[in-house]
């Protein structure tokens, strides 16, 4: 069998995640050679892939074994260039090629390198797999003309901030996660969301992912649909620019970008497309690092510092406190980023320390889906009845 070209690697002006959307040339170049003084002549296709992929197939495997081989390499470039920016979620698994190379398949599974090594990590994985079935560009394009109005993410925050004197609050629509597992079994998105908004809510996240959180788009759009006025948080961990059109077709106004997962290119890369749609972009970090990469990054207009960590599911609020004190909390007023305190947040005092610390508004889940009653569960997280009414 005949052996393939090198890496033809993107070049750095692409982003690394944005396979979007990544069409390959079939075939750029078809050529016939003589394979060994035994046989006759043997085919040789080379595809090329719109943002710069190369791969060379001959006859005796198939082109979509190449384009397999060739987007393996690509995940593994993806993965190193992650590694140098201090990012430890890897897109890909780094073993488990396409067949030829490691043999058979059994050998795949028990390689160790294939299991994830946190739960972010296996997220990540299966959504790249998920993604796999996604519907051409072209067609969400399309979809994007009867998408409805967006509306100002940040706007709602900052009115309610000074509308109250407390964080705005972000109410999310959670049925389950992966650290508690299923947080409510009556779980009506709709009425969830509207009890939210009648509580005071400013906007509202909703998790879209099904596998980890028991979330759908279905969720997102039927809330949507049914004439709630708080802004949408599409929550949905995104590793590919094609996410952010299709959230909007389902009628988000604002997505999450985790620094944690994604590169500084393509969180570049997704801002812009963001301000494009006219979506929000919500930056999540969790370290000094991340927030360092991210303030570096231009037109960001919110950052949300989680609590959590993703990988081990170690809640700590003081998180929040000890990235915003000294000189990056100075670059955040000078800018006028403004700042989400988020997971782990569940009484006022939890409320006033993060409010303390300079957040302007606040993402909180488990504290408030959990009440029987949920738009009661925010005038409880916050003290005091914050509703508009
Ligand atoms: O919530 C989890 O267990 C989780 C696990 C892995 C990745 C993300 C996860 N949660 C996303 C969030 O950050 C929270 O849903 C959000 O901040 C609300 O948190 P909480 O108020 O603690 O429910």
């Amino acid at each position: 069998m005949e052996g393939f070209a090198s890496l033809k690697a993107p070049s750095q002006a692409t982003p690394f995640f944005s396979s979007t959307p990544r069409y390959w040339n079939l075939p750029s170049q078809l050529s016939f050679y003589k394979r060994s003084p035994f046989s006759t002549f043997s085919v040789r296709a080379q595809v090329e892939s719109n943002d710069g992929l190369a791969a060379v197939a001959t006859s005796g495997e198939s082109v979509t074994e190449a384009l397999k081989v060739k987007e393996w390499e690509v995940g593994m470039f993806q993965n190193e260039v992650a590694a140098s920016q201090g990012i430890r979620i890897r897109r890909r698994p780094p073993t488990g090629p396409p067949s030829h190379y490691v043999g058979p398949f059994q050998f795949r599974l028990q390689n160790e390198g294939n299991t994830p090594r946190n739960i972010l990590e296996e997220i990540v994985w299966n959504k790249d797999t998920e993604l796999k079935e996604r519907k051409p560009l072209i067609v969400l394009k399309k979809a994007l003309e009867n998408a409805p109005p967006v509306r100002d993410f940040i706007g709602a925050l900052k009115a309610a901030n000074e509308r109250t004197g407390l964080p705005g609050l972000i109410a999310e629509v959670k049925k389950a996660s992966p650290s508690r597992g299923i947080l409510r079994e009556d779980f009506d998105p709709v009425e969830i969301a509207q009890a939210y908004e009648k509580g005071g809510a400013a906007c509202l996240s909703v998790l879209t992912d099904g596998k980890y959180f028991k979330g759908s788009f279905e969720n997102l759009e039927a809330i949507r649909k049914a004439g709630v006025k708080c802004p949408l948080l599409c929550k949905e961990f995104i590793i590919d620019a094609w996410q952010l059109y299709y959230a909007r077709t389902k009628g988000a106004d604002a997505v999450l970008l985790i620094a944690a997962v994604l590169p500084d290119l393509d969180i570049k890369y997704m801002v812009k497309i963001c301000k494009l749609l006219g979506l929000t972009a919500l930056v999540e970090v969790h370290d000094e690092r991340e927030f360092d990469r991210v303030l570096a990054i231009e037109g960001i207009e919110l950052i949300g510092i989680n609590n959590r960590n993703l990988e081990t599911f170690q809640l700590d609020i003081s998180i929040t406190k000890k990235l915003l004190e000294g000189e990056r909390g100075k670059i955040i007023r000078e800018r006028d980023i403004t700042i989400v305190g988020e997971s782990g947040l569940f009484t006022p005092e939890d409320i006033a320390f993060v409010q303390e610390a300079g957040v302007k508004a606040v993402l909180v889940g488990e504290s408030i889906v959990k009440q029987s009653d949920p738009a009661k569960g925010v005038s409880n997280l916050f003290g005091k009845d914050i509703s508009l009414g």
